[in-house]
């Protein structure tokens, strides 16, 4: 996204208060709150403005970093990785578990900030996402506990193979779910021993600070976790270029991760990255098609901002007119709204840019012959909705709510078919009945390969179609079921490498094998 032009400096407030939740909007870095202000190196303004999702309110002035605050957190980063790496792992693991604790302390505020910065639903976060970030933090913490130290034998030589801590890590995140998928990096960093500067995204960077103030208040020493904030284009390349880091780990569009990719080639840091999908819902004739349904109504969640998100539903021809019934019967009780509201199905999307991005794709789509079997453009009726009052302040619901839309007559090589919309957009396409190599060449016909459903009520038949799908992950006969100790990632353009149990620490650390001799010792005294 492109950075506003910059404002004079000024001397803005340090606290925000979101959601009834005061949130520190400096960046955070060597132990200490930074605001932009006082770095005189810094070519930026000193705030940007982070605005609701719900209503366009603005919430908060957020410390804007540049080169000045990326260098002095690498530097921070840099000075705390010897102590930390030396760390042992059990002291590792123990302030992880602490800081889990910190969240779970906190869920009700990390909850209510995240919706209001980001949009998404309050119970979800709630019930899911927050005690996943919990959850994620416990889980490469004892994960580093168990990791293998492997001891083998060659002609009498033992091997003794360690994870050695790589060094400073960068992570930079988006906001689709912002705390979530920062935690995803943050936890198998610091457990592997690494010290970490994150860089949430700037339409959401709110529950980064907050998480900051918990890790410190759990015990993490100063410089081992560092925030800084502010746009790509200022803060994030200065960090990715800085020859103190070295490891990248991103998640977002493809665009960025190659200019990422082209900067960290020039220092070789190896990175991660965990980017765009399109992936395929296949609907055999044999699958229960109620729940093939549901699996296809489950692609709205998060309004549609879900990397996993399977977009393009591929149907058995037979099968079209069944299945098609008992989506649309689902859609009609899905209820748009107030994220804030235990009843909304779906919120809003993330900024009126994006809508508007989302509705061009649409728009070229319908100019082009698709035709919307529902939705179709965005939800008008709620512009003039009252929000539910009392939760910092945020008004009338705003713009950004977009309908619920399923586009068929859509060509395989048509843009709707083969971008990542990001948005509550979905295509039905149909193949020949009994046709399951047709099948499988619409859904591996992308340039993407993040993930894949399937919907049969045949075993032989969804070993046979898995096996043959480009995809880091398939789910058969459900969706999303996540289990941290699975590989986590996609092929092709969907990105590089894998997140999740030992793949994790593979990334953070450099793995180094001893080889010592039988003998020799005595020579040596
Ligand atoms: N896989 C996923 O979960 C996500 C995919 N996307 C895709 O990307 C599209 C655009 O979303 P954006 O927010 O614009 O994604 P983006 O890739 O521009 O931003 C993601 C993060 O990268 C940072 N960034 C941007 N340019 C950078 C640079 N040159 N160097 C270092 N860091 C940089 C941003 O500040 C943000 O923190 C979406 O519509 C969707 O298609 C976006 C968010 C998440
Ligand atoms: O929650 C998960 O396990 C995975 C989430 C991934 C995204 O939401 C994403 O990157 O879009």
């Amino acid at each position: 996204m492109a950075p506003p032009a910059p404002a004079p400096p000024s001397h803005p407030p340090h606290t925000a208060t979101v959601a009834g939740v005061p949130v520190d909007t400096r960046h955070w870095i060597g132990g200490e709150r930074i605001a932009s202000a006082a770095s005189p190196a810094s070519a930026t303004a000193a705030t940007f403005t982070d605005h609701s999702p719900l209503d366009g309110a603005p919430l908060a002035e957020i410390a804007r970093g540049g080169a000045a605050e990326a260098r002095a957190a690498v530097a921070a980063a840099r000075a705390a990785f010897p102590a930390w790496a030396a760390t042992p792992p059990a002291e590792r693991a123990r302030l992880l578990h602490a800081v889990a604790d910190g969240v779970e302390a906190r869920i009700e505020d990390l909850a209510a900030v995240e919706t209001a910065d980001n949009g998404a639903l309050l119970r979800s976060h709630r019930r899911g996402v927050m005690p996943r970030v919990a959850h994620n933090l416990r889980y490469f913490a004892d994960r580093l506990l168990a990791l293998a130290h492997d001891d083998f034998e060659t002609r009498g030589h033992t091997n003794h193979v360690t994870w050695d801590p790589a060094g400073p890590a960068v992570l930079i995140t988006p906001w689709n779910a912002p705390l979530m998928l920062a935690s995803w990096k943050i936890a198998p960093a610091l457990a592997a021993g690494s010290t970490v500067v994150l860089k949430p995204a700037e339409w959401t960077p709110l529950t980064a600070s907050l998480f900051a103030d918990i890790a410190h208040e759990a015990g993490l020493p100063a410089g081992v976790l560092n925030v800084v904030q502010g746009y790509g284009a200022e803060v994030g390349e200065p960090l990715v270029a800085d020859p103190d880091v070295r490891r990248i780990s991103f998640t977002g569009s493809v665009p960025t991760a190659r200019r990422i990719a082209a900067t960290a080639g020039a220092h070789l840091v190896p990175c991660s990255f965990e980017l765009g999908g399109k992936s395929p819902l296949l609907v055999f004739a044999d699958a229960d098609l109620e729940l093939a349904a549901d699996l296809a109504v489950e692609q709205f969640d998060n309004a549609g901002q879900v990397c996993l998100a399977a977009t393009r539903i591929l149907v058995e021809e037979s099968a079209r007119e069944a299945f098609l019934g008992h989506f649309l019967d689902r859609v009609a009780k899905l209820t748009q709204g107030d994220p804030r509201d235990e009843a909304t199905d779906i919120g809003p999307n993330i900024h009126p840019r994006h809508v508007e991005r989302v509705d061009g794709f649409v728009r070229r789509a319908l100019d082009a012959g698709a035709t919307a079997i529902t939705g179709g453009g965005r939800n008008t009726g709620l512009a003039g909705l009252a929000g539910l009052g009392g939760l910092g302040g945020l008004g009338g619901l705003g713009g950004n709510y977009y309908l619920p839309t399923l586009l068929t007559d859509v060509a395989q090589d048509s843009e709707i078919v083969q971008e990542e919309v990001f948005g509550p957009v979905l295509t039905l396409q149909t193949f020949p009945d009994g046709d399951e190599d047709e099948a499988v060449r619409l859904a591996n016909d992308t340039r993407f390969g993040l993930a894949a459903t399937l919907a049969t009520g045949d075993r032989e038949r969804a070993d046979r179609v898995t096996a043959r799908l480009v995809a880091g992950t398939v789910w058969v006969n459900c969706f999303f079921v996540r289990d941290l100790s699975a590989p986590f990632g996609g092929s092709r353009a969907s990105g590089i490498g894998r997140e999740g149990g030992d793949w994790s620490f593979d990334f953070y650390c450099d793995l180094k094998n001893t080889v010592t001799a039988p003998k020799g010792w005595a020579r040596h005294g």
